[in-house]
């Protein structure tokens, strides 16, 4: 039987003019947005971290290289559903995740569900078992003067639970 397991990711990326700023796979209305090699999803980077810490995996530079051409304006969500087989094939379920975003603007209540939705589709996995919290940071640090959106995640992951094989129902002797 394998162990539960437990990961934390974190990220940043800077604010740009003239970028969309996308979270948890919601496409925001803001006067910029992230500059990445992807589209700078920094939410999903952060729950991709966790996932991938957890299994022991490295980061998702390591899987899809900022270097690759093939990711450039990748959509995270699909980086996420490739994290996501990572994580089934090697007999994993997500558990829970717990997500923070850290940005002083815009206002994210209103596009938190959204988030959740997006997140425990791609992750297979039911809405309750999903958490995004935002927080702004007092105006403090390089969130606080809007240079740049920080994200952090943990969560905890489950083994696949395989049905017992027919020749050891009952125990020994049945
Ligand atoms: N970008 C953000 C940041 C925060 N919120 C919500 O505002 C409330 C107060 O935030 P504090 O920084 O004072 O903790 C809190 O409920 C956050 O969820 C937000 O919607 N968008
Ligand atoms: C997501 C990737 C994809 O190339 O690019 P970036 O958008 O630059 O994001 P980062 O958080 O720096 O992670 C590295 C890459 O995996």
């Amino acid at each position: 039987m394998q162990a539960i397991r437990i990961g934390h990711g974190y990220d940043v990326h800077a604010f740009s003019p003239g970028r969309q700023l996308i979270l948890g796979g919601v496409d925001l209305p803001c006067d910029q947005g992230l500059l990445g090699h992807s589209d700078a999803d920094v939410l999903l980077h952060a729950a991709m971290d966790a996932i991938l810490g957890a299994l022991a995996l490295g980061d998702i530079g390591a899987h899809f290289p900022d270097t690759d051409p093939m990711y450039k304006g990748a959509d995270s969500r699909a980086l996420l559903r490739a994290v996501r087989e990572m994580m089934k094939e090697r007999g994993y379920k997500l558990g829970n995740l717990d997500c923070t975003v850290i940005a002083q603007a815009p206002k994210l209540a209103p596009y938190i569900e959204q988030m959740r939705r997006n997140l425990a589709g791609d992750l297979q996995t039911e809405l309750e078992n999903i958490s995004v919290k935002a927080t702004t940071e007092e105006h403090l640090g390089f969130t606080g003067r809007r240079e740049g959106i920080a994200a952090h995640s943990v969560c905890l992951l489950l083994p696949i639970e395989t049905p017992p094989s027919p020749d050891r129902v009952g125990g020994p002797g049945l």
